[in-house]
């Protein structure tokens, strides 16, 4: 499939993504990323805007040494010459010539308010910056795409000005002439409307640039393709200034799944959740779980009349197959589930419940009794394969007897708090007492049940406690409410999820500490 043709796959999440609040890219994280993006099969990747800072300057030299893009396109985004200045004398665009990038995406005012405002010059004068540096790039062989910046607003205010800025870009030899929805106020019939125009008028070839401040980025990507824009631009999870940009994998995948559009190259779009996955490990935001096609989210089911029509057929509650994203679909469990749900997670645990409609209906019972009192199975998986195995099988899986346990916390002569705890316990027809340290009561209790059943299970030294969350569940109690306690363990292959309610924040830990180990030591005995 020829990427940089028909149809142009654009990606800004270095360069616009990058202007989202608290997200910080290192030249490193960059190429990585622009590695993800090139895995994606996208055709278009902007590295940044070399010369404005080092750090892109130092990206786009790095890029020609280090990437071997299989399928994208390099671009080096900056601004058209200042006024007044020749366009091979000013040094931004001397940057974007040299950056080695063979395409350069030029951001151009084409809002007459902008031009005489925030650049200050005559509405002739930013004509003719767009037209030297569009010649001048051009004539040094490099592809020149053109980001029409605020074009909606000006197409508004002043129409005849916005296509001029348009005319003059393609005439000197850009090749695509970017919409951009700068400050995102658009709606979908709105961009339709100002697209089919620009076309009809300018005969240009057409990309789009959405922000997402009114909620419809993707949508008026959709619009403007269905008015004939055949170039879309977009960040990878919608990252971007404000509210962020079109969500490229929500564009590419409506495009595909929906439109019928073929726009990566065969195949690739199963990569998608990985690697939407993947670079938000690298920019460090935490995914969204309700992301349209690749959040964790967006395939799980709770309501139990869901699962019980997912069970005969899953397009009865799934818009399409997960599989064509490369994401899951998952059964929840909790207060909200039926016996369908049941059995579905049942079978996603390698238990099959068809065959027993009792059993079935006393672990639902049984799930709806323990999250009155404050459990929640939906984000402790773990948990509910315990209790399930202990209907399944007859007796809770045990690998140890708790005798009992003890913790106290007490300030030392320098004033820092510290705590030991006492765990009494058989395992193995061994009885074990130990103690342990920590700088918490949950930290000593662990370090104390760990080293007691270590002893017995050597494995458990591969085990850590990698994430720990307390609610309080009924606030109007204060410092006597019910509190759920949340620990995330690892085994540094795989992690689990076990959860503790109880009047005592030490109690309700310990619940969740022990099916953690217990939890653990099963995953490794099976
Ligand atoms: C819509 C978008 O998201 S576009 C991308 C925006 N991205 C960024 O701004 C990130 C990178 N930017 C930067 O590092 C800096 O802003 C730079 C290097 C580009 C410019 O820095 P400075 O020269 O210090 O100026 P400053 O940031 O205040 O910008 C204002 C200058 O840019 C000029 N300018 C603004 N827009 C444009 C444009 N589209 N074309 C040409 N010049 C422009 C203004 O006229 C003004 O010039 P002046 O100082 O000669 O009056
Ligand atoms: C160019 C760009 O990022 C914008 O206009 O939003």
């Amino acid at each position: 499939m020829d990427l940089q043709g028909a149809f142009h796959v654009y990606d800004t999440t270095l360069r616009d993504g990058a202007q989202q609040e608290g997200l910080n890219l290192s030249v490193a994280d960059k190429l990585n990323i622009a590695r993800q993006l090139d895995g994606l099969g996208v055709g278009y990747i902007e590295g940044g805007w070399p010369g404005a800072n080092p750090k892109d300057t130092e990206f786009f030299r790095r890029a020609k040494e280090e990437l071997d893009l299989r399928h994208a396109r390099l671009a080096a985004f900056g601004a058209t010459r200042r006024a007044g200045v020749k366009a091979a004398d000013d040094p931004l665009v001397a940057a974007l010539r040299d950056s080695g990038a063979s395409v350069v995406t030029l951001v151009a005012k084409s809002h007459d308010r902008h031009v005489e405002l925030a650049l200050r010059t005559t509405l002739e004068e930013n004509l003719a910056m767009v037209r030297d540096t569009v010649t001048h790039l051009r004539e040094e062989g490099q592809t020149v795409f053109l980001d029409a910046e605020h074009f909606f607003d000006g197409y508004r205010d002043n129409r005849a000005y916005a296509l001029e800025v348009l005319r003059t870009a393609a005439e000197a030899g850009a090749d695509v002439v970017a919409l951009c929805d700068t400050n995102g106020g658009m709606l979908p019939g709105w961009v339709s409307d100002v697209v089919h125009d620009v076309i009809e008028t300018t005969g240009a070839r057409v990309g789009i640039h959405c922000h997402n401040d009114t909620g419809c980025a993707v949508a008026n990507t959709l619009a403007a393709v269905d008015a004939g824009a055949t170039h879309v631009q977009g960040t990878l999870n919608g990252y971007g200034e404000r509210t962020g940009n079109a969500d490229l994998v929500a564009v590419v995948a409506n495009l595909e799944l929906k439109l019928d559009r073929q726009v990566l190259p065969q195949g690739l779009l199963r990569e998608a959740t990985r690697i939407a996955h993947a670079v938000a490990e690298v920019t460090n935001v935490p995914p969204a779980s309700r992301q349209p096609y690749v959040g964790t989210s967006a395939f799980a089911h709770k309501a139990g009349l869901h699962a019980s029509a997912i069970k005969v057929d899953p397009n009865l509650y799934q818009h399409m197959d997960p599989v064509a994203v490369g994401n899951d679909m998952r059964l929840l469990v909790s207060d909200m589930a039926g016996r369908a749900s049941i059995e579905l997670k049942g079978q996603e645990l390698g238990y099959d419940l068809s065959g027993d409609k009792e059993l079935v209906t006393r672990v639902t019972a049984r799930v709806k009794e323990m999250e009155q009192r404050g459990f929640t199975f939906e984000a402790a998986d773990a948990s509910f394969e315990l209790l399930l195995a202990e209907e399944v099988e007859g007796r809770r899986p045990s690998y140890f007897e708790i005798e009992s346990w003890r913790v106290i916390t007490e300030t030392r002569p320098d004033g820092e708090a510290v705590s030991e705890a006492t765990v009494k316990l058989r395992s193995e027809g061994v009885r074990y007492v130990v103690t342990g340290e920590g700088n918490g009561p949950v930290n000593a209790l662990d370090a104390a049940l760990r080293e007691a059943i270590g002893q017995a299970f050597p494995e458990v030294a591969k085990f850590e406690l990698i994430d720990y969350k307390v609610r309080i569940l009924d606030q109007g109690h204060g410092t006597d409410a019910i509190t759920r306690v949340l620990i995330e363990t690892s085994d540094g292959e795989s992690s689990w999820v076990t959860v503790g309610v109880g009047h005592n924040v030490i109690e309700a830990s310990w619940g969740a500490l022990v099916d953690g180990l217990t939890f653990g030591l099963r995953r490794h005995h099976r």
